[in-house]
């Protein structure tokens, strides 16, 4: 649906201009290919809050957003645990810091709304705001620092803690003014807002009445109400943890900083030597500082020559004072930044060891070019373009780099790289930030032997305007002309080691970071900008990039109008037009073969996952159709459109669905099979205790049922018994109760204890029921000992009992076996001598002699014998389970063997008789058929012997 925007956006730049005008109405959002694209409507209109919050995170809204972008950030997350960033960039006016703050909405939101982090993450972006956004002449809230918020979330995607980066904040401003501008909001914030407590304290008078802020004849924004926004400040403040004590610190040191600015000095000499004014200014800020008037002006009115050797002290000038006195003011309030900003840190530290990935908001100062620009604007621009470089660097150069090296099929999409521009500020030695430190560590160096400097060794790249001793740069979004006038001090940046040694005995509170006294000696400020930065890109390479670009419709700030020349031009430097046409071509989602097959291989049957994790990655891309133009298989990775993606992950998460279904109902199951073994366990606990207490009562038991396992019916009858016993009990002692409770005080109806109805002769009553209640439950407790020892004891008991049991069991077995056997052993024999029988029968008949009878009254007696063991054992079998116990049934056994046995004798007996009455018989027919008789006899002997 995104790409349906796309050639809006071209139309608009193009031909359709009307486009955006009938959509000014809205806030207009949308997609140019991977990049939000956010037109600042300059009115509230409403797209946003906790409704649309949650409409986007259910997908009820899914239209380009920046809630969108938010959502897509942390679900990645989530998804591939990786860090995400979401990086806004835009001319200053564009918008970024409100898209910021609906992005921090978002993430706080999704990472579970209403912790005390996520209200303090909220919180901590009114101070940031009050104390370092200004008006200026193209924003009435133009951040002037750079900010990187990192939101911590733990594994299950809630909150844990956050810590905000910030980058050099302009200090310039706080002497400084351009016509129309205006200094810090929480200056003006205090002035309109603090009570009358807070203005004795301070001696705090109105806005107009100090010099650093009514220079500029501006002290009110259109619409904003500063004392209202002072409330919202100190509540933001208290949020933060930020104490009473502190608090009034902060108000006395920015109180201070406006006095400065009104200390006048006083010509002593006609060397234009100085002195302080002692007048109101000079006390309060001396009273606010926590110093002496008289230090304060020593501090402002001397300076070391360090140039000479004795470092020999100098009165100054008006100017050098008006400059110490700038430098403090601004040195302060620098500071005092920094200190709420670590203050902040700490509070939003929360749960550092549970954080396993963030989210960073990288919320940075916007192009300018202004009037007159100076070393802050090259700053800011420089930070622009290193901002413009990452987004280059992942939508264009990386992405195409690697559809090379992985030999995918692509036509290359050509761009504007601006690596140039930053080599002009980068390079080292001949680098406009080398030059100008190189420059400015020359102590008789001038804004001038600047100036010649660059156009020495920057002539090819650089314009020059030698009139104004400016050099113009030629920047990805416009050519700006920085004026040199100034660069070296503001680069310079020092205090007198004197100055930063009476700053920190006066206001040590907020000078605690060691780095705000010795960074100042070490580095300059372009310089230490510069490193800062490099560590903020730095971290957002470590982490999967959303970019937001935010237009500026019309230069005016001014709701409804669409000015198209402006539009065009920041669409056009901010690359979108490429990233437009490389959106059509591109591969949004690439995974390794890895990845992916481990990731979509759910959808495959079972047999088909074994493979190696490309030919898996074929199989399931078949398996559901992909199209082969939406997707190619690179030497490590997979490339798809957005389309083939979000059709496997719905895919995915059915299959997903179903396995936890079935899981949750094998779960149920095994929670079954332990309720039943439950059941089981206190069936078999409460026939012990039976047994126990049987035994404990005497009652008398046949001999045999006092060793003998209770078969499963008759267990139940016990626990059934039992049961009903126990139930019988308790209504006993209910019914007991519901008597006490008769005569106990009524409390039913008041909800209260009522005493009314015990009369004094009731007390000794009520008194020994107490006593008697008291030992009963006492007793209980006893016995209750008292059972769970026996309890134990039984259970060992039902553990010894059962593995003779099992003892038992086997012993019988072996005896059944052995019977069996000798009985198949005797049958066998039997069969054999029958067998030579009926031969020797047929020859007694050959030859006259015949012994019928004899052999089948022997075999008819072995028959009935046969039956009778076999019937006599299957009795005893027959039993097991019922009446008799183990040893009884090993007893009859061992009985029936003895009879057997005894058989067995007498038979072999009856055999031997009738064998020799019948080799007598036929003794002269031949001593073959002897040999015949003799082998099964012997056989059997042998056998039975
Ligand atoms: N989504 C929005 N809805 C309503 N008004 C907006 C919106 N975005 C921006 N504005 C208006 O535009 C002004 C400028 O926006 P913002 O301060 O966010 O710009 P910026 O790009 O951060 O500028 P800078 O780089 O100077 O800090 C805001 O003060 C606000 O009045």
């Amino acid at each position: 649906m995104y790409a349906s925007y796309i050639p809006c956006v071209l139309n608009v730049c193009n031909c359709f201009p009307y486009y955006f005008e009938c959509n000014l109405a809205m806030h207009l959002q949308t997609m140019a290919g991977p990049i939000l694209l956010a037109i600042n409507p300059f009115k509230d209109v409403s797209v946003s809050g906790s409704d649309v919050i949650t409409a986007y995170r259910e997908k009820i809204l899914d239209s380009p957003h920046v809630y969108a972008v938010a959502d897509a950030a942390y679900n990645d997350m989530m998804r591939d645990g990786v860090n995400q960033s979401i990086i806004i960039s835009g001319e200053s006016g564009g918008g970024k810091s409100v898209t910021a703050k609906l992005a921090i909405e978002y993430l706080v939101e999704a990472g579970g709304g209403n912790s005390d982090i996520a209200g303090k993450i909220l919180q901590s972006g009114c101070i940031l705001e009050a104390f370092g956004n200004a008006k200026t002449s193209r924003n009435k809230n133009s951040s002037r620092f750079g900010k990187l918020i990192d939101i911590h979330y733990n594994i299950k995607g809630i909150i844990q803690g956050a810590y905000v980066h910030t980058l050099l904040l302009e200090k310039s401003r706080i002497s400084q003014l351009n016509r129309s501008e205006r200094s810090y909001h929480v200056f003006y914030q205090m002035c309109a807002g603090a009570t009358s407590d807070m203005r004795d304290k301070l001696n705090l008078r109105i806005a107009t009445e100090y010099k650093y802020l009514n220079k500029s004849g501006c002290l009110k924004i259109h619409e904003v109400d500063d004392a209202q926004n002072f409330k919202k400040l100190m509540e933001a403040l208290g949020a933060l943890g930020i104490s009473h004590e502190d608090q009034e610190r902060i108000f006395k040191l920015l109180a201070a900083i406006l006095w400065l600015g009104n200390i006048s000095f006083e010509v002593t000499d006609l060397e234009n030597h100085v002195t302080v004014m002692t007048d109101e200014a000079s006390r309060s800020a001396a009273r606010l500082m926590g110093c002496k008037v008289k230090d304060l002006s020593v501090a402002l009115c001397t300076n070391k020559n360090q140039s000479a050797s004795d470092d020999m002290v100098q009165i100054s000038t008006l100017q050098q004072a008006i400059d110490t006195r700038d430098a403090l003011a601004k040195f302060v309030y620098t500071s005092l930044f920094s200190w709420l900003v670590e203050a902040i840190n700490r509070s939003l530290k929360g749960n550092k060891e549970h954080t396993t990935r963030s989210i960073s908001i990288l919320d940075m100062y916007g192009f300018e070019s202004v009037q007159k620009n100076s070393l802050e604007q090259m700053l800011i621009n420089y930070a622009d373009e290193r901002l413009h470089q990452h987004f280059v660097r992942h939508l264009f150069k990386l992405e195409q780099e690697e559809y090379e090296s992985e030999g995918i099929d692509w036509k290359k999409v050509e761009f504007v790289d601006n690596q140039g521009c930053l080599n002009l500020f980068e390079k080292k030695t001949t680098g406009l930030i080398s030059i100008l430190d190189e420059v400015s560590n020359t102590s008789e160096a001038t804004d001038l032997t600047f100036a010649n400097k660059i156009k020495q060794h920057l002539s090819s790249t650089l314009q020059f305007n030698n009139e104004k001793a400016a050099f113009k740069v030629r920047h990805y979004a416009g050519d700006v002309q920085y004026e040199t006038t100034g660069f070296i001090e503001k680069n310079r940046d020092t205090l007198q080691p004197d100055n930063i040694v009476f700053l920190s005995s006066c206001c040590k509170n907020f000078l605690t970071s060691e780095s705000d006294v010795s960074d100042t000696d070490k580095q300059s400020v372009g310089t230490k900008f510069k490193d800062q930065l490099f560590k903020l890109i730095q971290r957002l390479e470590g982490s999967k990039p959303h970019f937001i670009q935010c237009i500026r419709p019309n230069a005016k700030q001014l709701h409804g109008m669409y000015e198209k020349d402006i539009v065009l031009q920041q669409l056009t430097c901010s690359g979108i037009f490429e990233t437009v046409k490389m959106s059509k071509s591109r591969y949004p989602k690439r995974m390794t073969h890895q990845e992916f097959s481990s990731r979509f291989s759910c959808l495959l049957p079972e047999n088909s996952r074994c493979h190696d994790p490309l030919s898996v990655s074929v199989a399931i891309l078949q398996q559901y159709y992909i199209q082969p133009e939406t997707y190619q298989l690179g030497f490590t990775k997979i490339y798809l459109r957005a389309e083939p993606i979000s059709v496997l992950e719905k895919f995915r998460q059915q299959v997903m669905e179903g396995t936890y279904k079935v899981q949750n109902n094998c779960h149920r199951g095994r929670v079954r099979d332990f309720r039943e073994l439950m059941s089981s366990a206190v069936t078999l606990q409460s026939f012990v205790r039976g047994e126990n207490t049987r035994k404990r009562r005497n009652v008398v038991r046949k001999p045999s049922d006092q060793v003998a396992p209770r078969s499963l019916d008759h267990l139940k009858a016990v626990v059934h018994i039992q049961s009903v016993t126990r139930g019988w009990l308790a209504r006993g002692h209910y019914s007991h109760l519901c008597r006490w409770k008769m005569s106990a005080p009524d409390t039913s109806k008041t909800g209260r204890k009522s005493y009314s109805k015990v009369t004094p002769e009731d007390l000794p009553v009520l008194h020994s029921n107490v006593e008697e209640l008291k030992k009963l439950v006492k007793k209980l407790e006893v016995s209750l000992t008292q059972k769970e020892h026996e309890n134990n004891e039984l259970k060992e008991q039902v553990r010894q009992f059962e593995a003779r049991w099992s003892e038992q069991e086997v012993k019988m077995k072996s005896v059944e076996e052995t019977w069996q056997r000798q009985m198949s052993s005797l049958q066998k024999s039997l069969a054999a001598a029958k067998k030579t029988l009926t031969a020797d029968e047929s020859r007694d008949e050959i030859s006259g002699t015949q012994n019928p009878d004899v052999v089948d009254r022997l075999s008819k007696e072995f028959e009935q014998k046969r039956q009778n063991f076999d019937d006599d054992a299957r009795a005893i079998i027959g039993t097991k389970s019922g009446h008799m116990s183990y040893s009884k049934q090993i007893e009859e056994f061992k009985r029936i063997k003895d009879r057997f046995e005894m058989w067995k004798k007498e038979y072999k007996h009856q055999l031997r008789e009738t064998r020799s009455k019948i080799v007598k018989g036929v003794n002269g027919e031949g001593a073959s058929d002897k040999r015949g008789k003799q082998s099964w006899w012997g056989k059997l002997s042998k056998r039975r012997q």
